[in-house]
């Protein structure tokens, strides 16, 4: 793995405040400071950023100009493409190379932690209370109740419940007659220890050394040492002295990964034959008896059916699980399911209701389902009313608890495999259905799989409100990292929706061009014109020919009945050159002049106008630019998801594969407007798993008023706030993207900041030259940018105790897209070291005593 570093172009002084990169895009500057400067915001009140020349005498800050010269370097800039401004927690900052360095061979297991449960006895519940679930009794599996009394005992506690993602409460495990017993894997301690940093064996080298890790002790050793050390590896890396130790389950996910040090130091048959030898040698396999599947552990014979079925658990580790027999769900205890393996194998206990902790009411097979899962059925047209039971088989086929007909298929809808994918709720994988064949795996493809359908694919959540620019963001990643960004049918689908478009487009502005007509007219009418039969005979300057007129009239009334959809686009053809003959008339022209006036009309409007008669013709086919302008592309309920990487560099294509992985990571982008979370967000526990949440703002809002008279932006803030203050995002990172910048530099010249309430003491100081921005001098619409963005800065930090990463974005250039998402991704890694960290230091199987409960 290479050594990770904190994102590029997030900027770190000694002092750990928050630095702000300000592209500056400008002449020549009469101080010598790189193109991209940074800024330390924190240090730099507002008002001193705004004006070098001359400040607010109610703000007595410094001027930027001495702080600029002082603080920039050319190693701390960021990326002149665009215009990102991130803010650096200080408390991430404590993630040093070294620490980097000392985790970098550790694994993503390690990574998502295994953590402590202090107190793991369970509370058995009854029996009958497993077979009250009103299962069908030509449905009990053999394995049910009656094997319970046969399971084996433990005889020591198992504290440690390993989990890929978090800590694990205390569970029930209702089917145990009896309090269960847990075996505790120990942690075997490294005979040697030098001081911090240094080798194990010969004392030397620090935290930067590059060193091999012991499987099972942790010892570390430098390339001098660790073939002395570790020996010939029967059994992988393992000191000599562990050779036949179970490994620490903590790094069960490195094994058969080799480091570049022993490829250095061994040639390529050694390796392979090491790393074979370290998956596949018995000291290393997972022990049966820590698996507990619905509240029993596993006796190997049954680990292994598990292991070998046909859609095995992925990533399966020390922990509980529980396990629907008929329709293979799979899930981690008191969690929603997460897989859906080989059903029917006969593995472990009954099923609790509680098995995933659900609180709906609503059962599946005897399993009171989650939330999310609820959220799923409905939206998959399931019927819930009156907390159904039912019965669902592997194939997603399923029924209502006493009735015999089949009421659907779960997963039968396109639509629902989405959703599915969104919500992170498993879908049946191909292999189920033909799981007759293939019953054997081999364990290592299993393992190239899990590491790329887990350990690589990070979820990215893109939520905003309404206009913020969520869908341009999404469907501007789907063209820069999807090689076929829109297949043939979308683009057709596209393709009418564009076109009806056009013709609402040009709806709004007739409607406009009648009333700013009347408007005129009954200013220029005098009483004795009123009079008279004249009135209809003055002209003004938005008035129209008889022709057009005539055409206009028929539109709007085709429009107000809402049959503009059964004309066209069929008609288009035909009206194409009228509506490009209205386009170019002056009175529409002057009406276009003041679209700020008619509200619904969007700035893309005049794009496609611009272009009628290319677009509405029958074989006009969209580009991918008119995609990107297209509204109302995105599906009803708004919410899409794309899987994607970010394509290999020209550099990275001539690499090692594993010194690129950045392309080799995947990442999913989840795209949600705030009217699919629902009312107070109720939905957004569904999103629980994201890894990162980018929230967009459009930053030309401020002036702008919502259907009942709120100002935009602070309904942008009011979404922000119930998103960042959500429990489920406790930990999480946060990038704010201030959207349509390019309408900010435009219209904050015309309209003041001010115009927001929370904006009330922006008070730029003007500088004479700063309108033709030739002295170097910030643009007001810099100033206004950087001010939102320390605005948003303090909110959030006042309310979570964090900072917050920020990034300005023109979302219909690709470039500040791409600048944007990437940003999230060094984020994202930037974490996830974070998080290697802190679980390599405080791993579940640390010997800390406090760690134990008894
Ligand atoms: N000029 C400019 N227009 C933008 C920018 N980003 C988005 N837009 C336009 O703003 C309008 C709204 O953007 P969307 O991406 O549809 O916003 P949304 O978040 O999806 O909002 P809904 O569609 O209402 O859910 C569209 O007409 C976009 O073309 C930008 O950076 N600059
Ligand atoms: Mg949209």
């Amino acid at each position: 793995m290479p050594s990770k570093k904190k994102p590029d172009s997030i900027h770190q002084e000694d002092d750990e405040d928050c630095l702000f990169a300000v592209e500056y895009d400008g002449p020549p500057l009469p101080y010598d400071i790189p193109r991209a400067v940074p800024i330390n915001m924190d240090r730099i009140p507002v008002a001193a950023v705004v004006s070098p020349v001359c400040i607010s005498a109610s703000m007595s800050f410094p001027v930027i100009q001495p702080i600029l010269s002082k603080q920039v370097s050319r190693e701390k800039m960021v990326s002149p493409t665009s215009v990102i401004e991130h803010v650096v927690s200080s408390d991430s900052a404590a993630v040093s190379p070294t620490e980097e360095e000392e985790v970098s061979g550790e694994l993503e297991e390690t990574a998502r932690g295994l953590a402590f449960c202090d107190s793991l006895e369970k509370e058995s519940l009854d029996n009958e209370s497993v077979l009250s679930m009103d299962y069908p009794s030509s449905r009990v599996t053999g394995d049910c109740v009656s094997e319970t009394g046969n399971k084996k005992q433990q005889v020591v506690t198992f504290l440690g419940i390993a989990s890929d993602d978090d800590d694990q409460e205390d569970g029930n495990n209702d089917c145990n007659p009896q309090k269960r017993t847990r075996v505790l894997p120990v942690k075997k301690q490294p005979q040697t220890k030098g001081k911090k940093g240094s080798c194990y064996r010969c004392f030397k080298g620090n935290r930067f050394t590059e060193k091999e890790v012991c499987l099972v002790c942790d010892a570390k050793y430098c390339s001098s040492c660790v073939l002395r050390a570790m020996g010939s590896m029967p059994e992988g890396r393992k000191c000599v002295t562990c050779i036949g130790c179970p490994i620490d389950e903590s790094k069960r996910g490195s094994l058969g990964k080799c480091s570049r040090m022993l490829k250095r130091l061994l040639n390529d048959l050694e390796v392979k034959q090491i790393m074979k030898t370290e998956r596949f040698c018995e000291a290393n396999q997972l022990p049966a008896e820590y698996v507990y599947v619905n509240g029993q552990p596993l006796y190997p014979e049954e680990l292994v059916a598990l292991q070998t079925c046909a859609n095995p658990p992925k990533k399966l580790k020390p922990g509980d699980y529980w396990y629907d027999k008929v329709s293979g769900l799979w899930g981690k205890e008191g969690e929603k399911p997460y897989q859906i393996i080989s059903p029917h194998l006969n593995v472990g206990g009954p099923i609790s209701a509680e098995a995933s902790n659900g609180n709906t009411q609503v059962f599946i097979n005897g399993r009171e389902i989650t939330k999310v899962e609820l959220r799923m059925l409905q939206l998959a047209g399931v019927q819930c009313a009156g907390n159904p039971h039912f019965w669902v088989n592997e194939d997603g086929s399923y029924q209502e608890e006493g009735q015999k007909n089949t009421k659907g298929y779960i997963w039968g809808k396109a639509g629902t495999k989405l959703l599915c994918a969104v919500l992170s709720l498993p879908v049946p994988s191909k292999s189920i259905s033909n799981a007759s064949g293939d019953q054997l795996h081999s364990a290592n493809s299993r393992s190239i799989l899990d590491h790329l359908e887990h350990r690589t694919l990070q979820k990215i959540l893109l939520v905003g409100n309404s206009g913020s620019g969520t869908s341009t963001i999404f469907k501007q990643a789907k063209i820069l990292y999807k090689d076929i960004p829109f297949l043939e049918d979308e683009r057709e689908n596209i393709k009418v929706i564009i076109q009806t478009n056009v013709y609402g487009y040009l709806g709004m502005l007739l409607e406009g061009r009648e009333r700013f007509e009347e408007e005129a007219l009954s200013v220029m009418s005098s009483p004795a014109n009123e009079e008279g039969d004249a009135k209809s005979n003055i002209k003004t300057l938005y008035s129209i020919g008889p022709r057009l007129k005539a055409f206009s009239d028929w539109l709007l009334k085709t429009m107000a009945a809402g049959n503009l959809g059964v004309i066209f686009p069929a008609a288009s053809r035909e009206y194409a050159p009228l509506v490009e003959e209205l386009w170019r008339d002056a009175a529409i022209q002057a009406t276009y002049k003041r679209r700020s006036e008619l509200g619904l009309l969007p700035s893309v409007a005049s794009y496609f106008l611009e272009r009628a008669v290319d677009v509405l013709t029958p074989d006009y086919e969209p580009s991918d630019l008119d995609i990107l302008y297209a509204e109302g592309v995105t599906s009803s309920s708004g919410l899409a998801c794309l899987d994607f990487s970010f394509p290999q560099t020209a550099a990275e294509e001539n690499l090692d594969p594993s010194d690129h992985l950045d392309s080799l990571l995947r990442y999913q982008l989840i795209r949600v407007p705030s009217r699919g979370l629902g009312e107070n967000c109720k939905w957004i526990d569904m999103f629980e798993d994201v890894g990162m949440v980018v929230f967009a703002v459009s930053m030309s809002d401020y002036d702008q008023v919502s259907e009942d008279g709120t100002n935009k932006m602070l309904l942008a803030r009011k979404l922000f706030e119930s998103i960042i203050t959500h429990p489920i995002f406790e930990h999480m990172d946060f990038l704010l993207i201030l959207n349509k910048y390019d309408l900010l530099e435009e219209k904050v010249e015309r309209v003041p900041l001010t115009r927001c309430e929370w904006f009330q003491d922006f008070n730029p100081v003007v500088s004479r030259h700063r309108s033709n921005n030739n002295n170097g001098n910030p643009t007001l619409g810099q100033l206004a940018f950087h001010y939102m963005a320390v605005q948003f800065k303090r909110f959030y930090s006042s309310l979570t105790g964090k900072k917050l990463f920020v990034s300005s974005s023109k979302s219909l250039d690709p470039n500040s897209v791409d600048a944007s998402l990437k940003l999230a991704m060094e984020v994202l890694k930037w974490s996830e070291e974070r998080a290697n960290i802190c679980m390599s230091e405080y791993s579940m199987y640390s010997t800390e005593p406090s760690s134990f409960s008894n």
